[in-house]
């Protein structure tokens, strides 16, 4: 049984994570100007827009990896804005990771370890206590076979990571964030690179996900997953949120088709323009 509706009113739905007045600079380039932004609890919502509308850098700025020059958020009711990553990351807020060279040397089970975090105290623990850090190792071995196995990689467990091909790097991508049990999950560009044959497998993780109660914040650019798995969208130009809401309302707003047009950027959006104007010429 489903820990969320997810059928229910997504804008109804209470705030985990919000923000406000963020602004990040690059040497005078607004990168991000957003007034305000919320992600419903239990929800899947995808971050969209243009090229360069500022949707990575707001990601690493909500999850600590890139610092603001304005602006303040919090996370399930706690002032997050002046922690680092791993604080963040700690607190339940994880984002995924593409597979670097360097973790592509590791192999898959390494990676999954990874993903556990330090936890505070663990050098210590492993000096002075070694017989509880081997026990949370152990946990943490179980606990990535058990995430391995539900991704159909548990085969892959003791090859390289770099061996694995762009889909199952997706997969291992999020089952390496689960390691870190997170409420939040942030997905950078999940879908992008993998074959349709595991597009599907990818879409249903992440909506078995959010039917377990996890809420999930995820940048994209195909608009067939935007409008297949969000129950939210919010759409980013500029720096700027443009437009929230339902799927099926964001993405015929006239700001956000502008916005796409513009950057001449995503064919989908302007199918969905043509058969806009095609009901408005039968009606
Ligand atoms: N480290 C940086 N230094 C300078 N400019 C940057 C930096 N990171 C991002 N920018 C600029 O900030 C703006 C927003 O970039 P960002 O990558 O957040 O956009 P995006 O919406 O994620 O784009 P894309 O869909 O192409 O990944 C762009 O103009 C980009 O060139």
């Amino acid at each position: 049984m489903p820990a969320v509706d997810p059928t229910a009113n997504p804008t109804a739905a209470e705030p985990i994570l919000t923000a406000d007045g963020l602004v990040r600079r690059f040497n005078g380039l607004v990168a991000v100007d957003v007034d305000h932004l919320e992600v419903p609890r239990g929800r899947i919502t995808a971050l969209i827009g243009p090229n360069g509308a500022g949707k990575t850098t707001t990601f690493n700025l909500l999850a600590g990896f890139d610092r603001p020059d304005e602006g303040r958020w919090s996370f399930d009711g706690r002032d997050i804005h002046h922690l680092p990553a791993h604080r963040i990351a700690r607190l339940g807020m994880v984002r995924t990771f593409q597979l670097t060279r360097v973790l592509g040397r590791l192999s898959v089970l390494d990676n999954m370890l990874l993903g556990a975090g330090d936890q505070p105290g663990e050098q210590l623990r492993r000096a002075l206590l070694p017989w509880t850090w081997r026990a949370a190792r152990a946990e943490a071995t179980e606990r990535a076979h058990e995430l391995l196995a539900r991704f159909t990689l548990d085969a892959k467990a003791g090859d390289l990571a770099a061996s694995l091909s762009g889909g199952q790097r997706k997969l291992l991508e999020m089952a390496r964030a689960l390691m870190a049990r997170p409420t939040l999950l942030m997905l950078d560009e999940p879908m992008a690179g993998v074959n349709p044959a595991l597009t599907q497998s990818l879409l249903d993780h992440v909506l078995a996900l959010r039917d377990e109660g996890i809420t999930v914040l995820f940048v994209e650019h195909d608009m067939h997953v935007v409008k297949h798995i969000a129950d939210h969208v919010i759409v980013m130009a500029d720096g700027r949120v443009i437009a929230e809401g339902a799927p099926r309302e964001v993405l015929t707003d006239d700001r956000v088709v502008d916005a796409y047009l513009g950057s001449h950027h995503d064919t989908d959006l302007r199918q969905i323009i043509a058969a806009r104007a095609a009901e408005r010429s039968a009606s």
